[in-house]
C-alpha cells in the first residue's frame, strides 16, 4: 500500500490540489534574484537567497514588503513605497526562470496520479501571470485540470476559498480531496478546508520544519506519496 492509499483508506483521492513553489519547484533563486534587483533600483543592499528564502509563501506582495522591512513581520512599511517596488518586481520576475528547477520524483508522481485518474489542480499564491511560462519552461503544464494564482480570487492561501472553489468544480467532496504542500500557509488552507495535507519537508516554511504545523504526512520527496515500499508513517 503507498502512503496515499494509507491517507484514505485504501483508496486513491479523487482530487490532488498542489502548491507550487517549494512544493513542485525550487523558484528562490529566481525570486532572489528578481528581489535583488528591485532593492539595487531602490538605492539598497540585496537580501540574498538565504534570505529570501524565508519570506516566500504569502505571494509577491508580501514578499516586497518582507524585503523592503528586511524582515519576515513587515510591520511599517509604507504603502506606496511598497507598490511602486512591487512593480519593479513584477518586471524584474517576468520570464526569470532560467534558476528554477523542478525537484525530484515531481513529473513522476504527477504521472502517477493522472494515470490513476486522480484529478489535479494547482493552487499557488504566486501571481498568475507567471503561472503559463513557468509550468511550460519546466515541463509541467498539461497535467492541472485547475489553476489558481495569488490574484486569481480576492482570497488567498491559508484561506480556503482556492480549495473550495476548486472542490466545486471538481465536483468532489472535501474526503475525496487532497492537498500537498510545503509551508504553513498549505497546511491551514488545507485544514481550513477540510482536506488531508501531505507536506513535503524541502520546501520554504519560513525557516520552521513544517512537521509543527501538523500535517497528516510529512515526506522528503514527492515520490514517496506513491511509492508503497517507503514505508512513511502517518503523524
Ligand atoms: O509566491 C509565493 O509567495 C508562494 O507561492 P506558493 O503558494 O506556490 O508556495
Ligand atoms: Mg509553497
Amino acid at each position: 500500500m503507498t502512503p496515499l492509499h494509507a491517507l484514505f483508506d485504501g483508496r486513491l483521492p479523487k482530487l490532488a490540489m498542489f502548491d507550487l513553489d517549494g512544493t513542485l519547484v525550487d523558484s528562490v533563486p529566481d525570486l532572489a534574484a528578481a528581489v535583488d534587483r528591485m532593492l539595487v533600483q531602490l538605492g539598497r543592499a540585496p537580501a540574498g537567497v538565504e534570505r529570501v528564502r524565508l519570506w516566500v509563501g504569502n505571494g509577491a506582495r508580501v514578499l516586497v514588503r518582507r524585503a523592503l522591512a528586511g524582515d519576515l513581520d513587515h510591520q511599517g512599511v509604507d504603502a506606496a513605497e511598497a507598490e511602486a517596488a512591487l512593480a519593479l518586481f513584477m518586471d524584474a520576475y517576468a520570464d526569470s526562470h532560467g534558476l528554477t528547477r523542478v525537484y525530484p520524483g515531481v513529473p513522476q508522481t504527477l504521472d502517477w496520479l493522472r494515470e490513476h485518474e486522480v484529478a489535479l489542480a494547482l493552487i499557488t499564491n504566486k501571481p498568475s501571470r507567471f503561472l503559463p511560462e513557468l509550468l511550460a519552461d519546466k515541463g509541467l503544464d498539461g497535467y492541472f485540470r485547475w489553476i489558481v494564482g495569488g490574484d486569481t480570487l480576492p482570497q488567498q492561501k491559508p484561506d480556503p476559498a482556492a480549495l473550495f472553489w476548486v472542490m466545486a468544480q471538481a465536483g468532489v467532496q472535501a474526503e475525496e480531496a487532497l492537498f500537498v504542500g510545503d509551508s504553513r500557509n498549505d497546511v491551514l488552507a488545507a485544514r481550513a478546508a477540510g482536506v488531508a495535507c501531505v507536506a513535503l519537508s524541502y520546501g520554504y516554511n519560513h525557516g520552521q520544519p513544517i512537521a509543527e504545523e501538523g500535517p497528516a504526512l510529512v515526506l522528503d520527496a514527492l515520490s514517496a506519496l506513491v511509492d508503497p515500499t517507503t514505508g512513511a508513517e502517518l503523524v
